[in-house]
């Protein structure tokens, strides 16, 4: 593939403290799905606590926020605060939500996934469960850490997928199988979010912005996770791929 118009696509990272030193770090499987399933390139979003926006996301053609093992700080969403030793990362959460509010409101493709998924909900004003598994009435979401990385990442449950929305178009029908690997929940719907997808108790695990100036769309899933394996997964990069790829069209030109 000729190099020039190449979607470039930016991946956020986290902040995590390496023996002596805070490391910014990404998992490769984020990496390698924009890298193989879309063949744009992915270029690392630094989690300094800070982020010049506008600079970055004129060199951007889209980007993806990344699933974390850590949970957004709760007095983000005004939530009640977290148990002792819950793993934060405040360093990403003052890079990440104004960068992903700046994104959107410049008309920058984004896909969200998990964390990723939980921050767009938080900056449209939206709250989450800390919890799933304490509120009954929720099927498991989180994954079975005793088994193998292939397990945790398999296939946990179903989705209901909403017609007329982008995971529809991408995915031309109205349920899919994913995997389930988060504690935290959808509570409260962002405002100017629509639910693109259900899971079969109800938890909100898709959603796209209304009326947004380009592609936006946040899965609690991770479509990342082998991505050419699944045709599902596949198609969501697709889409992604193709708003990407037509912005850097536009740079070109
Ligand atoms: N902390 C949140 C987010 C869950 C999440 O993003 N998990 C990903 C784990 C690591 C990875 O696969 O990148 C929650 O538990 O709800």
């Amino acid at each position: 593939m000729s190099e020039v118009g190449l979607a470039v696509v930016g991946v956020t990272a986290c902040n995590m403290q390496l023996g002596l030193h805070p490391f910014n770090i990404v998992g490769e499987k984020y990496l390698l799905a924009i890298a193989d399933a879309t063949q744009s390139w992915p270029l690392v979003i630094p989690a300094l606590g800070h982020c010049p926006a506008e600079v970055v996301l004129s060199r951007l053609d889209g980007i993806l926020f990344t699933g974390s093992p850590s949970n957004i700080e709760p007095h983000h969403f005004d939530g009640p605060a977290s148990d002792e030793g819950t793993h934060h990362d405040p360093k990403r959460d003052a890079t990440t939500l104004p960068l992903l509010k700046a994104a959107i409101d410049a008309g920058v493709p984004v896909l969200a996934i998990c964390r990723g998924f939980q921050e767009m909900n938080v900056v449209f004003g939206g709250s989450l469960h800390q919890k799933l598994h304490e509120l009954g009435g929720f099927i498991e979401h989180r994954e079975d850490k005793t088994k193998s990385v292939e397990v945790q990442y398999g296939i946990s449950h179903e989705v209901q997928i909403e017609p007329g929305g982008l995971l529809h178009d991408a995915w031309g029908r109205s349920s899919a199988e994913v995997n389930s690997v988060h504690t935290q929940g959808v509570d409260r719907l962002g405002v100017g979010l629509r639910p693109e997808a259900y899971a079969t108790d109800g938890l909100i695990e898709a959603f796209s912005v209304r009326n947004a100036k380009n592609f936006a769309l946040g899965v609690q899933w991770h479509p990342e996770w082998k991505a050419l394996d699944s045709p599902f997964y596949t198609a969501i990069f697709e889409a992604f791929n193709k708003a990407c790829q037509r912005r850097a069209a536009s740079r070109v030109k």
